[in-house]
């Protein structure tokens, strides 16, 4: 018996039994049942790949799968942390991972990647701007006006010239505005909201922090998993180098005591995943009183029904400044109507909206394949094309853990290297398959959509989706985790007519969009499926390529500065 018979006879339906999940999620909205951070404090104990199926629990032999109740218990299962879960009195042993802090050393704080080839071309996309009375995109960092160690970090990092986002959002934060900007995944969203907030901080003069019970930071930023969040936290404490800034990250899957000592010893910037935040704010270790920037990363995802319930509660927390008296920023790629509305509640009403190209679409540094696979030939058909890409890093997307595990086992046994990450893998087994996977240990990462959003990792060459997500925003976010910063890179998707057509019309809008070649059987799905006034089941107005406000914007290459809206913008009424 083979190791893949093995498997195979261990886990018989494994396979189908992904298949059977997935299809059963296809018609809804999966925004709330992706998976995405879930910050239980619990352990999970996994075997090669993490997750083992729930009928071997309570098996005796250590090798227990700690149920976190299936997809779409997210926001039960980070809950649980938030009620006291990480005190260990749910399920499972406590939580003891501490995760090694990142290298002290100045080169490995500044360590890059180049530009790609395409990093000039970012000025020729078009930028729009609403809301009342913009301030004028700045050129170039001088313009800024930042301090001189921020210029200085700016430059180690190895930026020299601004991508659109920040042309249009550092002048607006420096401003003081509320923002809502949405650009291209890999086009320098997070130092667009970083440098600003930090050279207010200097301007304002923050004293260096000092050890206190409760810490009280300026600036709260919040994203929805927590390697997402980690790497937020490098980037804050690269340009704060230097500075009397503090930044902590605390996040799930890592011990409390942990987080709470990190934070004890001073806190200017706060990087957390929503469950470990409203742990800490729970256990008095963090006021709010002080909040003078909350930042939402990925903010679709951040109001979305999975998380935005949570964001609500942070908003109303005792101490909490109001909207009024704090600057909120909302950054993603993607922004669906129905949550630029939700976000209202979160924004002074004169925010500025930012789009640079086409709200919610896709990198056109990537080269856009969708071939149609039956999900019987899905496996064929991956190992044929990872064979043929060779040792280029590759992340390999699948619907689900379960299959996540079974496709990395079975890769593993097909002699290709081949990590994975997702929310059923330790944080600890986590962490080290993207560090063997950015090292290029692993040149291939099997993951789910825990990995789809604002990972930045050098040299991704290839995606694949050996199974579409169920929304075409999420395909967006999982394609962009190559072609960043003006490198060029590939996209292959595996189409499986049973299963995706309701994908078909959205797919082919963003592949035209991003002028991909669109293949004609991909067109003639999407034309049997057309579904007149297309709202599309997944995203409500798939396109909306402006702020929902309907305010007149301005349309603007990314060189140039743009003109204010002359009218009022608030046709709709949110507050
Ligand atoms: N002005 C710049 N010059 C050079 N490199 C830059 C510049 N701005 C950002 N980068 C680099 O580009 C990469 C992508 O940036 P970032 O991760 O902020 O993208 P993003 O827009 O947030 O993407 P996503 O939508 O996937 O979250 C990072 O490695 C970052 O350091």
């Amino acid at each position: 018996v083979g190791p893949r018979n093995l498997f195979l006879i261990i886990f018989p339906e494994a396979y189908n039994d992904c298949e059977d999940n997935q299809t059963r999620n296809r018609g809804f909205s999966k925004r709330g049942d992706n998976e995405c951070e879930q910050d239980e404090g619990t352990q999970r104990i996994g075997g090669p790949f993490g997750s083992k199926r729930p009928t071997l629990s309570g098996s005796g032999n250590g090798d227990i799968y700690q149920s976190r109740g299936g997809s779409g218990s997210r926001r039960d299962s980070w809950k649980s942390e938030a009620e006291g879960g990480e005190s260990g009195d749910t399920q499972g042993p406590k939580v003891t991972y501490i995760p090694p802090p990142p290298p002290e050393d100045e080169d490995s704080i500044f360590a890059h990647y180049q530009t790609g080839i395409n990093f000039d071309k970012y000025d020729t996309i078009l930028v729009e701007v609403s809301g009342h009375d913009a301030p004028p995109a700045i050129l170039t960092f001088e313009e800024a006006n930042l301090c001189q160690t921020l210029n200085k970090n700016i430059a180690k990092a190895g930026y020299t010239k601004l991508t659109p986002v920040q042309k249009y959002s550092i002048p607006i934060i420096l401003a003081g505005r509320d923002l809502m900007a949405c650009a291209q995944t890999g086009s320098g969203k997070t130092a667009a909201f970083l440098l600003p907030i930090l050279a207010h901080m200097m301007r304002d003069g923050i004293t260096a922090s000092r050890f206190k019970e409760l810490q009280e930071p300026e600036c709260i930023i919040v994203a929805p998993t927590r390697e997402l969040i980690n790497q937020i936290y490098l980037e804050a404490r690269k340009f704060s180098f230097g500075t009397c800034v503090r930044a902590v990250v605390i996040y799930g899957g890592t011990q409390l005591g942990h987080s709470i000592r990190q934070i004890v010893q001073g806190c200017n910037v706060l990087c957390a995943t929503p469950g470990r935040l409203m742990d800490i704010i729970g256990k008095e270790k963090i006021g709010l009183r002080q909040v003078k920037y909350l930042i939402l990363d990925e903010a679709d995802r951040m109001l979305d029904m999975g998380f935005g319930p949570e964001m609500k509660k942070l908003i109303s927390c005792p101490g909490m400044p109001s909207k009024e008296q704090r600057q909120t920023l909302m950054f993603s790629a993607t922004f669906p109507e129905e949550i630029q509305r939700l976000a209202g509640e979160f924004l002074k009403s004169n925010y500025l909206f930012v789009a640079v190209g086409q709200v919610g679409g896709a990198c056109r540094d990537v080269q856009q394949t969708t071939l149609q696979v039956g999900q019987y030939s899905k496996r064929e058909k991956l190992v044929e094309i990872l064979r043929n890409i060779g040792d280029e890093r590759t992340m390999v997307f699948v619907e689900t853990k379960k299959k996540a595990d079974f496709i990395a086992t079975f890769l593993c046994q097909e002699k290709i290297s081949t990590t994975s990450i997702h929310g059923d893998r330790e944080q600890r087994e986590r962490e080290q398959a993207l560090g063997d996977f950015r090292c290029g240990k692993c040149p291939v990462l099997v993951a789910t959509s825990v990995a789809a959003r604002g990972l930045d990792i050098e040299n991704v060459q290839h995606v694949i989706n050996f199974d579409l997500p169920s929304t075409i925003d999420e395909y967006v976010h999982r394609i962009g985790r190559t072609g960043r910063c003006g490198n060029t890179g590939r996209a292959i998707s595996f189409f499986d007519p049973e299963s995706d057509s309701h994908l078909a019309q959205s797919l082919v809008k963003v592949l035209s969009d991003a002028q991909q070649d669109v293949p004609a059987w991909l067109e003639e799905i999407a034309f049997s499926t057309f579904v007149p006034g297309f709202g599309g089941s997944t995203r409500g107005n798939v396109f909306a390529s402006v702020d929902t406000r309907k305010g007149k914007s301005t349309l603007n290459t990314a060189g140039f500065s743009s003109s204010q809206t002359p009218n009022p913008v608030d046709d709709e009424s949110w507050d």
